[in-house]
């Protein structure tokens, strides 16, 4: 039974596939204070929250069981990420659940400062009539910049359009083609600071963003400028925006999120230029469902089938890219532990070179796998798909990974090669369509392996009889051979031998091969899936 604590008010409707889940428990603990929540996060596989929940480094560093951090909406910046994948905890979040609602939200607030709406409505609560006070603007030909065209800015760009504004848009991955098909003209900060009547920010809060509409951007803005901020607090430097709006700079703001949450900020309450709601962009019950919804539906499948599609910290990939995936994923899993055993000195490099078919893929995910599984020879189970980068950067090694035109001989082909200053060791496999994982290439001994649990790897040189002499200390001894291959690079030369075996190879039989003339050494590995450890026995001559 998985236990679920959700710590912030989400919707019960939304949740309820995790509720009636019989394999999850669901608890819902609202209000908790930091030290709270640090003292019973230790008994949860999982966390749902909004924005409410602060979840810091410290409350990650208390949750031993913790998997999963799910936020019931777009921003995380509530979350400590890196905490988290440190911890090798999951962050997801429902990106797509509240568009709409903050879309609306956002137009909401640019009508309502136009035509000065609450405070037109709070003159008639206090019994006047006044007419004069409110005369507003149209947004009609007026040029709307829109900083960040994601998912909301693009919803509300295209709105905006219907108002027959002209759309100035900024955002450092919009493309030209884009902007043309939706309509928007591509411009500068600069730009949209000179032409624009109403500013609306739609980005994340990152180091980049934080304070982007400061001081110094308000000073190069058109006169009579009205700004929107349905995104998040510190976007726009509060304290330079106070100042502009009271300087009459800028004609109003509208703000539905602060650099402090509640609002501490008296200016913003009072002034008659600025419009203010409490972070309530995602506040409808369709867009409080449908994130509930997702992070619920998240959850199980992460719990029930590995099946991951809007993690923060582990690459995305659609399930169908998953299912294409997964024998690479396999294959790549084995082929790392066995390199990391055959190579047996701790790497400083690692390199991954992908061919073929391979190139056209998104190998995240199977860069993770390759990396992971030879970290977790030496590191055991603290590595996973999501903290392995961190880790291998604690650990000091480099990784390179390389797409290769090329086929190199296979439709698909992954190489992948260990360093240590000079010496190298390097495993070549691919996926043959319908036939599955092989491992074709050894330290440039050229093989055809379908690698199994346990394996022999013997090196030898390339004489009459070896092949037939190793058979039978294997057999006399009661070892069934799954599967053998030899490869050599030329005729009586040096030569490696793998064999598949069925079970695991006493030392004394590994002694008696060593017995052999000719035979090097002998080497039993062991690929382990993810619930063992690695363990490898071996002996040179
Ligand atoms: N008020 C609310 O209740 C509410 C509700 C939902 C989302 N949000 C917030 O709205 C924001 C946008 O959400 P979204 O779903 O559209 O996210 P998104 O990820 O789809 O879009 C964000 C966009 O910002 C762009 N961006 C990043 N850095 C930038 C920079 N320096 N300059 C310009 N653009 C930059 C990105 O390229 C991306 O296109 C987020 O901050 C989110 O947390 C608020
Ligand atoms: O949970 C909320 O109500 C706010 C959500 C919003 O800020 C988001 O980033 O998704």
């Amino acid at each position: 039974m998985y236990k679920v604590l959700v710590s912030d008010p989400i919707s019960d409707t939304g949740i309820q596939a995790l509720t009636d889940h019989p394999d999850f428990l669901v608890e819902k603990q609202t209000n908790l204070t930091p030290d709270q929540l640090k003292s019973i996060i230790g008994e949860y596989d999982a966390l749902i929250v909004r924005s409410q929940t602060t979840v810091t480094a410290e409350i990650i560093q208390a949750a031993d069981r913790l998997k999963v951090i799910a936020r019931a909406g777009v921003g995380v910046d509530n979350i400590d990420i890196q905490a988290a994948t440190r911890k090798g905890v999951i962050v997801v979040n429902a990106p797509n659940g509240n568009t709409i609602a903050a879309t609306e939200h956002t137009l909401a607030m640019m009508l309502s400062l136009a035509r000065q709406i609450p405070h037109a409505y709070i003159s008639m609560t206090e019994g006047k009539w006044d007419r004069k006070t409110f005369k507003g603007v149209e947004l009609f030909e007026k040029t709307l910049g829109v900083i960040g065209t994601g998912r909301i800015g693009t919803e509300v760009a295209k709105r905006a359009k219907s108002f027959e504004m002209n759309i100035l848009a900024y955002d450092p991955y919009l493309t030209e083609e884009k902007a043309q098909k939706l309509g928007f003209t591509k411009a500068s900060l600069d730009e949209i600071a000179e032409q624009a009547d109403f500013i609306t920010v739609h980005t994340p809060l990152t180091k980049e963003t934080k304070g982007l509409i400061d001081a110094n951007y308000l000073s190069k803005t058109k006169p009579g400028v009205r700004i929107v901020n349905c995104a998040r607090g510190g976007i726009i430097d509060e304290a330079a925006l106070a100042e502009a709006v009271k300087s009459g700079h800028v004609a109003g703001a509208a703000l539905d999120v602060f650099e402090h949450e509640p609002l501490d900020n008296e200016t913003f309450r009072h002034h008659p230029n600025i419009i203010v709601t409490p972070h309530l962009g995602a506040s409808t019950a369709e867009a409080q469902e449908k994130v509930a919804q997702s992070v619920s539906e998240e959850i199980i499948d992460i719990f029930t089938s590995q099946n991951i599609q809007h993690a923060i910290n582990v690459p995305r990939m659609s399930a169908e890219v998953q299912q294409k995936m997964k024998p690479y994923l396999e294959l790549g899993d084995q082929i790392a532990q066995l390199v990391i055993q055959l190579f047996k000195k701790a790497p400083d490099k690692i390199t991954v070179d992908y061919y073929g078919d391979l190139i056209e893929e998104d190998t995240g995910l199977l860069t993770r796998t390759l990396i992971k599984g030879i970290l977790s020879y030496h590191l055991s189970d603290s590595v996973n798909i999501i903290n392995v980068l961190q880790l291998l950067k604690e650990q000091g090694l480099t990784y390179t990974v390389q797409k290769n035109a090329s086929r190199h001989g296979f439709a698909n082909y992954m190489s992948l090669t260990l360093h240590h200053g000079s010496e190298t060791a390097t495993i070549g496999a691919t996926v043959l369509n319908g036939f599955g994982g092989r491992i074709v290439n050894i330290n440039d001994y050229r093989i055809d392996l379908i690698p199994e649990r346990y394996m022999l790897s013997i090196r030898h040189f390339d004489v009459p009889g070896m092949i037939g002499r190793v058979g039978s200390i294997l057999g006399e001894n009661g070892v069934n051979i799954g599967n053998m291959q030899v490869g050599r690079k030329a005729v009586g030369g040096e030569a490696i031998m793998m064999l598949t075996v069925d079970k695991p190879v006493d030392n004394q039989v590994i002694d008696k091969l060593l017995t052999l003339p000719d035979l090097e050494h002998v080497q039993l590995v062991e690929i382990k899936d993810d619930e063992t450890s690695n363990h490898t026995e071996e002996a040179v001559h």
